[in-house]
C-alpha cells in the first residue's frame, strides 16, 4: 500500500520521541493548552497544587513530601499528554519533510504571447499568478499546479504518487491537471497556473501530514463538549467532599482534592483525543490519500452508499473510437468522414480517438475549415459537433440525446447497432447530419482488473456500489454486471447525478462518490466524503474532500477502513476513559475515609497504605496510563470487517469492563511500590 520510499518509522522512533519530548515542554503554552479543555484544567490544578505543596514544605508541614510528588506527577499528566499528540504529529512531520525535499524552489517559464509557445521568460514561481500561462518541456520539473491548454506529455508523479511509470497528461479531457513538483519525462505542456504561491497541493499536502492545519471535526468537538461537562461534574463532587469530610470530622487536605479532581477528571482521553485523529489522517495519508478535512475521515467510516462514475473510474477512461458502423444506405466511408469534420477540433480523448481511426483507417485528412463554428461536447447534452460554412451540421452524441435532436426514434436498424454496441459494453456514439442519422461510432473501454472482487469486499462491509454514468442503459449495464456493482444509474447528467446524491442522503445515508472528471465536479462537492482522482480535472479535485494519489476508485475499502478505525479507536479510548474515572472514584474514596468510618474499610477492597500513598498511586497511575495508551491511540483498535453494532459490542464489553478493572489493579500495585519505597 505504502509504496513511498519515505522512512515509515515504528511507533516510538528515536527520531520521533527526541523531539516529541522538546515539543511537549513547548506545549505547555496556555494558548496550545487552551484547545483542550480537560488538560487545560490539568494544567491549572497542577499549578495550583505546586503552589500549595510548596507553601506546605516551606511550613515545614506533614503533606510536604507527598504534596510536592502530586504536583510533580499532575505536571507529567500534562506533559503526557502533550507527548501523545507531539508523537502523533512528529511522524507527520517525518512524512511533511520527504515532500519539501521534492518542492522545487523553481522559476517558471512565463508565457509572454498566449498561443506562442516559444516566447517565454523565466520567473521566480513566487511571483506567478493564477491564470498566467507557463512552458513545460521535457526534464523540467513542473513548478506548481495547473492545467494543461496545449499539448501532450508524460510525467513522472513519483515525488507524490510514489508510482514510478509515467502518466500521460493532455489538454481537454478528464487528465489535463498537472500538480507542482512532478517532472515532465518527454515533450511539452503549456499550463495554466491554478494555484497561488504557497497554496499548491504540494503546500497543502505538507501542512496536513504536519497537522498544523488540522481543525477539529464536528464529532470531536462534540466530544470536547462532554468532557468538558464532565470535568465540571466532578468539580463539583470534589468541592463537595469537604463538606462530607468536616461533617464526619475529618479533613481532606486541599492537595488531595486537587489531585482527586485530576484523578476523577477524563484525561485519558483527553490527552490522547488528538493523538488519535493525527493518527488517523497519517494512516490515510499512508495509502497516498489526501483529506482536505478530518470530517471527510470520520464520514468514510460511516459510509452506506458508494456512487462511482464509470468512464476513467470503473473504466481505464481512454474510451477508443474502435469502427464506424453505417446506417442502412450510408457508406463507410460518408459516416467516417461525417464523424471525423465533428471530431477535428473536439479535444476529449473519445474527440481524438476518431480522428485518428478515420484517418488511419479510412486514409480521410480532412482539415478544420476555419469559418466552420465547432460546438464542443458538454455533459449536459452529451453531444458535440460542428455547423460548417455552407450550412451543413453534424452532430455527434448519446443515443437517446441523438433521437431528441433528429426529432424521431433510431431507425430499427441504427437501434440494433447500438443496443449491440452497448450490450458489449461499449459507448455507441449516434452520428446524424443535418438531422438525418448516418450511424454509429463504436467507442471501446475496458474495465479496470480485479475491481470486481473489491466491490465485494465493500459488500461484505455493508456499503452498496452505484454506478452512474452519462452512457445509455446497456452499455452501462453491461458494465454493471462486469464489474459486479450493486447498481447503475444511466444517461445521467451532472444535474441528475446530484439529485441522486441528495435523495440517498434526504432517506437518512451517507453518501460517498468518487469521479475525476468536471462533470463530477458538484456530485463530488454534495457527497459526504467526495474522492477525487488525482489524475483528475482540477474542478472535480477543488471539489472532492478527499484526493486519492493513485486515482484509485476501489481505494475508499482504504478510506472506510481508516475511518471505521478512528471511529473504533475513539469510541473504545474514550468508554475506557470514563470507565476509568469512575472506577477510580471507588477505589480511592474508602482510603480517604476509612479513618473516619472504620466500617468502609469493608469497602476498601484495596487496602491501600495510607490516604497518603492511595492518593499519590492514583495520580500516578492516571498518568501513566495515557502513556500505556498512546500506541494504541496511534496504531488505532484492531479493526476486521464486521457489522459496526457488533464491533461496537465488543468494544464497549473489553474496553468498559478493562476500564473499570485495570485502576483497581494498577492503582494497587503503584501502591506496593510507593509503599516499598516510603514515598508516602
Ligand atoms: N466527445 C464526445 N462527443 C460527443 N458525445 C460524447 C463525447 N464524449 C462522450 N459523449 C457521449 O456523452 C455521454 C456522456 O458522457 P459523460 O462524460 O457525461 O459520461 P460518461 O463518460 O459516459 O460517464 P461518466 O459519468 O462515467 O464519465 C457518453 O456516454 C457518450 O455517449
Ligand atoms: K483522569
Ligand atoms: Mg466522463
Amino acid at each position: 500500500m505504502n509504496k513511498h520510499s519515505s522512512p515509515s518509522l515504528g511507533l516510538f522512533a528515536p527520531e520521533i520521541l527526541g523531539p516529541a519530548m522538546m515539543q511537549a515542554f513547548r506545549k505547555l503554552d496556555p494558548r496550545s493548552l487552551a484547545r483542550n479543555p480537560v488538560i487545560f484544567s490539568t494544567a491549572v490544578v497542577s499549578l495550583v497544587a505546586t503552589v500549595l505543596a510548596l507553601r506546605e514544605a516551606l511550613a515545614a508541614g506533614p503533606n510536604a513530601v507527598v504534596g510536592l510528588q502530586i504536583a510533580l506527577w499532575l505536571w507529567f499528566t500534562v506533559l503526557f499528554a502533550n507527548f501523545a499528540e507531539a508523537v502523533a504529529e512528529g511522524r507527520g512531520k517525518a512524512r511533511a519533510d520527504a515532500f519539501r525535499a521534492t518542492k522545487s524552489s523553481a522559476r517558471a517559464k512565463v508565457l509572454i504571447i498566449p498561443g506562442d509557445h516559444t516566447a517565454y521568460r523565466s520567473r521566480d514561481i513566487e511571483s506567478v499568478e493564477v491564470g498566467e500561462l507557463i512552458l513545460v518541456e521535457a526534464g523540467d520539473t513542473i513548478p506548481t499546479d495547473g492545467e494543461v491548454v496545449e499539448g501532450a506529455a508524460s510525467v513522472d508523479e513519483s515525488a507524490i504518487t510514489g508510482e514510478s511509470a509515467a502518466v500521460i497528461r493532455e489538454s481537454g479531457g478528464d487528465r489535463s491537471s498537472v500538480t507542482g513538483g512532478t517532472r515532465l519525462v518527454s515533450d511539452w505542456l503549456v499550463v495554466r497556473v491554478t494555484a497561488k504561491p504557497g497554496e499548491t497541493f504540494l503546500d497543502r499536502m505538507i501542512a496536513l501530514v504536519e497537522g498544523a492545519r488540522r481543525q477539529k471535526t464536528p464529532n470531536e468537538i462534540a466530544l470536547d463538549i462532554l468532557l468538558a461537562a464532565l470535568t465540571l461534574v466532578f468539580l463539583l463532587v470534589v468541592v463537595t467532599l469537604p463538606v462530607f469530610a468536616s461533617w464526619s470530622g475529618t479533613t481532606i487536605p486541599v492537595i488531595y482534592l486537587v489531585a482527586l479532581f485530576v484523578t476523577l477528571i477524563p484525561t485519558t482521553i483527553g490527552g490522547l483525543l488528538s493523538a488519535i485523529g493525527i493518527a488517523g489522517m497519517e494512516r490515510l495519508v499512508k495509502a497516498n490519500v489526501v483529506a482536505k478535512s478530518g470530517r471527510a475521515v470520520e464520514a468514510a467510516g460511516d459510509i452506506d452508499v458508494l456512487l462511482l462514475d464509470k468512464t476513467g473510474t470503473i473504466t481505464f477512461g481512454n474510451r477508443m473510437a474502435d469502427a464506424f458502423e453505417p446506417a442502412p444506405g450510408i457508406t463507410d466511408q460518408e459516416l467516417a468522414e461525417a464523424a471525423l469534420l465533428a471530431s477535428l477540433a473536439d479535444d476529449t480523448p473519445e474527440g481524438k480517438s476518431i480522428v485518428d481511426l478515420a484517418r488511419r483507417r479510412y486514409g480521410l485528412s480532412g482539415t478544420a475549415d476555419p469559418r466552420a463554428v465547432f460546438v464542443p461536447f458538454s455533459a449536459h447534452t452529451r453531444m458535440s459537433g460542428v455547423d460548417l460554412p455552407e450550412g451543413t451540421s453534424i452532430r455527434k452524441g448519446a443515443s437517446d440525446a441523438m433521437a431528441v435532436l433528429s426529432g424521431a426514434p433510431l431507425s430499427h436498424a441504427v437501434d440494433q447497432i447500438v443496443k449491440r454496441i452497448g450490450a458489449s459494453g461499449g459507448t455507441p456514439l449516434v452520428v446524424a447530419r443535418d438531422r438525418r442519422v448516418l450511424g454509429v461510432i463504436h467507442l471501446k473501454d475496458v474495465v479496470k482488473p480485479a475491481i470486481r472482487e473489491r466491490f465485494a469486499e465493500l459488500r461484505r462491509m455493508g456499503i452498496r456500489t452505484v454506478m452512474i454514468t452519462g452512457d445509455n442503459p446497456l452499455t452501462a449495464a453491461a458494465i454493471a454486471a462486469e464489474a459486479g456493482v450493486d447498481d447503475f444509474l444511466a444517461e445521467a447528467t451532472p444535474e441528475k447525478k446530484l439529485e441522486l446524491i441528495r435523495r440517498e442522503q434526504a432517506e437518512g445515508r451517507l453518501v460517498a462518490m468518487c469521479g475525476d472528471g468536471s462533470n463530477d465536479a458538484p456530485a463530488l462537492a454534495q457527497a459526504d466524503v467526495g474522492v477525487a482522482m488525482n489524475t483528475g480535472t482540477p474542478a472535480a479535485k477543488e471539489a472532492g474532500n478527499l484526493i486519492d494519489l493513485d486515482s484509485d476508485p476501489t481505494k475508499l475499502i482504504e478510506i472506510v477502513l481508516v475511518g471505521k478505525q478512528l471511529l473504533i479507536s475513539r469510541g473504545a479510548l474514550t468508554t475506557f476513559s470514563v470507565a476509568n474515572d469512575v472506577a477510580k472514584y471507588f477505589a480511592i474514596l474508602p482510603a480517604l475515609f476509612v479513618a473516619a468510618y472504620p466500617g468502609l474499610g469493608v469497602l476498601d477492597v484495596m487496602g491501600l497504605g495510607s490516604p497518603q500513598s492511595a492518593i499519590l498511586s492514583a495520580v500516578i497511575f492516571n498518568a501513566l496510563v495515557i502513556v500505556a495508551l498512546i500506541p494504541i491511540a496511534l496504531k488505532g483498535v484492531a479493526y476486521t470487517p464486521a457489522s459496526a453494532s457488533a464491533l461496537l459490542g465488543r468494544n464497549l464489553l473489553v474496553y468498559g469492563l478493562g476500564g473499570l478493572i485495570v485502576p483497581f489493579l494498577g492503582i494497587k500495585a503503584i501502591d506496593l511500590v510507593v509503599d516499598l519505597l516510603h514515598l508516602a
